[in-house]
């Protein structure tokens, strides 16, 4: 285990955008397979680690509305142990400040920061592969937190091929609902046989999100945030929503929009990033 020091700073648990997804099939298991791209934002939920003497893994602040049992932190921090066979422990402090259930991936992320940041204090040295592997039986979305690194997505979005993309000044606006990914996913009228593209029919502009008219159709919140944001940009759904973003040129463009924004949204202002906030932490 490393020495107190090194367990002073937070961790980043940076946010993602889904820049564009199709959904092309549905596996036996039920699940859909899809293509998307993630990149990452600089916009973070905050994780303090310290030892914890007793070798228990402990939260210091409960999520609303999470058991301690489902929390993804404690269950990363659970898997790490169990897998590497450590018998340290952890007291794990989270400040939320991704919303919840808003396609920006803050769970996925929280418990990828998790698997990456005990896995260097704990000093079990499992390494990036086997620590995606974990991921992946957390979400779907994991792995990509994990390798840090903006991604071409296949499969559920654990095949990853890393891809360099302009990093922009992203405005992102969680309209006042919530979507529940399970729903959109069961829904009967969403568009699950897209056929597959290649990386460069994305770059060429072919960006957009299946689940878009299923969303917008069951949540009409989200229909007039796009409409709101269409005014300023190029409007696009992050996963399965309910958060919209725009990219700009600019910060000073981002803000302008931020700033004429209406009361109902929350929302807020950060730079697209291809190397994620937790690996330059990692490395830095
Ligand atoms: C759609 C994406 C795109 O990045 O993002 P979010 O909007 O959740 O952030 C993810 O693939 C979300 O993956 P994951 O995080 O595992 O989704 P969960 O919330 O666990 O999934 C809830 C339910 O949605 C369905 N589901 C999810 C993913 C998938 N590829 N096919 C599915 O059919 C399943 O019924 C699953 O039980
Ligand atoms: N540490 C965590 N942070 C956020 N959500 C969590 C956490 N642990 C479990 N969850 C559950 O995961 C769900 C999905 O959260 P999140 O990853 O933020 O959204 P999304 O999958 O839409 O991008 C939450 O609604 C919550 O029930």
């Amino acid at each position: 285990m490393r020495d107190i020091d090194a367990w002073q700073q937070p961790w980043p648990a940076p946010a993602k955008l889904n820049l564009m997804l199709r959904v092309l099939g549905r596996r036996p298991d039920g699940y859909h397979r899809l293509q998307t791209v993630f990149q990452f934002v600089d916009h973070c939920d905050l994780i303090t680690f310290a030892p914890h003497a007793d070798g228990l893994i402990e939260r210091t602040n409960e999520l609303p509305g999470v058991a301690p049992e489902q929390d993804l932190v404690v269950r990363a921090a659970q898997l790490l142990r169990a897998t590497s066979g450590c018998r340290h422990g952890a007291t794990i402090d989270v400040d939320k400040r991704l919303p919840m259930g808003g396609g920006l991936g803050g769970g996925s992320s929280d418990a990828a920061t998790t698997l990456v940041a005990l896995d260097h204090l704990w000093d079990t040295r499992l390494g990036t592969e086997t620590l995606a592997e974990l991921g992946l039986q957390l979400g779907a979305d994991v792995p990509v937190f994990v390798r840090g690194l903006a991604a071409w997505g296949e499969g559920v979005g654990e095949e990853l091929e890393p891809i360099e993309l302009p990093e922009p000044w992203y405005l992102v606006l969680k309209p006042p609902c919530e979507v529940s990914t399970a729903a959109i996913f069961g829904d009967e009228d969403l568009t699950r046989n897209s056929p597959p593209i290649t990386i460069r029919d994305f770059l060429s502009g072919e960006a957009g999100n299946d689940c878009l008219t299923v969303v917008t159709r069951r949540h009409p919140e989200v229909a007039a945030a796009m409409e709101w944001l269409r005014g300023w940009g190029e409007a696009k759904l992050t996963g399965t929503g309910a958060c919209i973003f725009a990219a700009f040129a600019t910060q000073g463009q981002a803000e302008a929009a931020h700033a004429a924004a209406p009361p109902q949204y929350s929302a807020f202002v950060a730079p697209g990033r291809n190397r994620s906030p937790l690996l330059e932490r990692l490395n830095g």
